[in-house]
């Protein structure tokens, strides 16, 4: 009988923590000694900020300072040893890495399903390069369309009358909008700024993004939406084919 012809050896299943974990480490590809680096919060921001950490403590990276954009990436960013500072020191961001919830194929991106979104728009619109890591399900073909929810930071104060106003403008489009409670305690979720969410779902298209954008900020009592658009320069794509990088 003849020999069987070799076939490629079987291609490891990768948990999606590992795939995580290898757009993560890409994407730190991308950072230099000497940046100012804005850093990102959530699960792939995470992996970046302890391997920017691992490469200071073996030093393959030197003189780094890291903004943090929210206090749950301070902390780990303290703890991985990165020296820290913020806007105020540092207005101008060389890169700046985070993940993101939905991106459409322009790069608009949907941010803040964890909470965190005023801090990582304020970092990463000073920066001169962002770069933001998924996997493939966040790829989307409308912003806001996917039916998974569009995150609003509002003031506490009368939060239900912004909640109102917040579901009219968008009342066409069958928005349901929703106060963000914290699942531990039962009480509201609080920002890091001590604000509000609000969740806004659409049954059907919100039609042009900046329009939608303007007229959310142009409520009073809204802080910030978490619609970054034309903001990312970089998309580092996790799949299981492995990883895509696409450059605006
Ligand atoms: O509020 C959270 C941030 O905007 C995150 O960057 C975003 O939710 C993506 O998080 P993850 O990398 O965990 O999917």
């Amino acid at each position: 009988m003849a020999p069987l012809p070799f076939s490629s050896p079987p291609q490891a299943i990768l948990t999606q923590d590992e795939l995580k974990k290898i757009a993560a480490y890409k994407a730190v590809e991308f950072v230099q000694s000497g940046m100012v680096l804005g850093l990102g919060t959530g699960s792939k921001a995470k992996h970046a900020v302890t391997r920017i950490g691992e490469l200071l403590h073996q030093g393959k990276l030197t003189n780094i300072i890291g903004i943090p954009t929210s206090k749950m990436t301070h902390e780990l960013a303290s703890s991985v040893g990165i020296p820290l500072s913020d806007l105020d020191s540092h207005p101008i961001v060389d890169l700046a890495i985070d993940g993101a919830d939905e991106v459409d194929p322009y790069m608009n991106l949907v941010k803040g399903r964890g909470g965190s979104l005023l801090r990582e728009k304020m970092i990463e619109g000073a920066c001169k390069k962002f770069v933001v890591i998924v996997d493939e399900s966040k790829l989307v073909e409308h912003i806001g369309g996917s039916g998974l929810a569009m995150p609003v930071e509002i003031v506490p104060f009368c939060w239900k009358f912004t909640v109102e106003r917040l579901r009219l403008l968008f009342d066409e489009a069958g928005c349901v909008a929703r106060l963000r409670m914290d699942r531990e305690s039962g009480e509201p979720f609080v920002t890091d700024n001590k604000n509000y969410i609000i969740d806004l779902y659409f049954e059907q298209d919100i039609g042009d993004l900046m329009v939608a954008s303007d007229a959310i900020l142009r409520l009073p009592g809204v802080v910030e939406h978490g619609m970054f658009l034309g903001m990312a320069t970089t998309l580092i794509v996790a799949g299981g084919l492995g990883v895509r990088v696409k450059n605006k």
